[in-house]
């Protein structure tokens, strides 16, 4: 039986890393700027924590300028938004990350559109989601990003493929659509109420899995030698009935990861996969804000 190429994001996220690294080094000694990060943590959620300590170190070690402010779970609205507004007039602060899901009792897209949009590193204002929409020049989401740089090289040109992505989110579904489309792609936004999902997603010769549901895409609803990106991060108890009772959990993605690399031309595992993709792109966005505030590119 063949098995699918494994498109490693270990790997790919190391080198963009390793380019943005480039750049802000050129950045500093060309223009005398260096890109800052801003990451608002909100109560202390574990997974929340491992992955924005994730973040500042990857940030720093790029030679960027990064800064996490913790704040607790019961923080006041009017206290965050006082935050966020600190960080939009800060000079040495050009992305802006709050990590979300926020705590119970704070109304997410309040902090979410307060956020300077020249410096939502995260792409999720309405500006940015905008300006996506229509082609313009915007901050586009990390996870997105992510993908499509995997898709290019793997695939090289990704012109009139058909791309089937399932999941509607705003973080992750509908922008990814876009940049799909835009890479002239013949797109179909797929989810829970699709009839025949299935056999939607055997046309697929791109397939994103964004709907966060372990494990759900079977072998058989592959097209042979498709790509298939799986975006979740779906934590599930051990099978092993020892490891279980410990209460230890395991991360899986959305796809059934063993039987559809048997039939997929290339696959994203989970983890290892585009989750490090989304926090290379972060530091790419940061660079990218970075330089469009200082006028160094439109
Ligand atoms: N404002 C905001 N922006 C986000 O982009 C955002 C967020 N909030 N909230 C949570 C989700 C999730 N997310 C991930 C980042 C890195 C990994 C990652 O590094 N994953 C590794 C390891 C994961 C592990 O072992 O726990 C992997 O897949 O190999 C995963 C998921 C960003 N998110």
């Amino acid at each position: 039986m063949s098995q699918a190429q494994i498109i490693d994001g270990k790997v790919t996220a190391e080198r963009l890393r390793a380019e943005v690294a480039e750049e802000v080094a050129a950045l500093k000694a060309q223009h005398g700027l260096q890109p800052g990060l801003a990451v608002v943590l909100v109560g202390e959620d574990p997974a929340s924590q491992v992955y924005v300590r994730s973040k500042g170190e990857h940030s720093k070690a790029a030679g960027m300028h990064s800064v996490t402010h913790r704040l607790p779970a019961d923080v006041s609205q009017s206290d965050l938004l006082t935050l966020v507004r600190q960080l939009n007039a800060d000079p040495a602060i050009h992305g802006i990350l709050v990590q979300l899901p926020l705590p119970k009792g704070l109304d997410e897209k309040a902090v979410i559109e307060t956020i300077d949009p020249a410096k939502d590193v995260d792409g999720l204002h309405v500006v940015n989601a905008g300006r996506l929409a229509q082609g313009l020049p915007s901050l586009v989401p990390c996870t997105p990003l992510g993908c499509m740089i995997m898709l290019r090289e793997t695939l090289g040109d990704l012109s009139g493929k058909r791309a089937v992505v399932v999941g509607r989110s705003v973080l992750v579904g509908k922008p990814v659509a876009q940049l799909l489309l835009a890479a002239d792609c013949t797109v179909t936004i797929a989810h829970s109420r699709t009839q025949d999902l299935a056999a939607v997603c055997r046309e697929a010769d791109i397939l994103v899995a964004a709907v966060g549901r372990p494990q759900m895409i079977k072998a058989d609803w592959i097209k042979p030698g498709a790509t298939v990106i799986d975006v979740g991060i779906n934590r599930v108890p051990f099978r092993d009935p020892v490891k279980a009772a410990e209460g230890k959990t395991k991360l899986v993605g959305d796809v059934a990861y063993k039987e559809v690399s048997a039939v997929a031309g290339a696959i994203t595992p989970v983890p290892g996969g585009v989750g490090l993709m989304t926090v290379a792109c972060l530091l790419k966005n940061t660079v990218t804000a970075a330089k469009r505030i200082a006028g160094l590119e439109p």
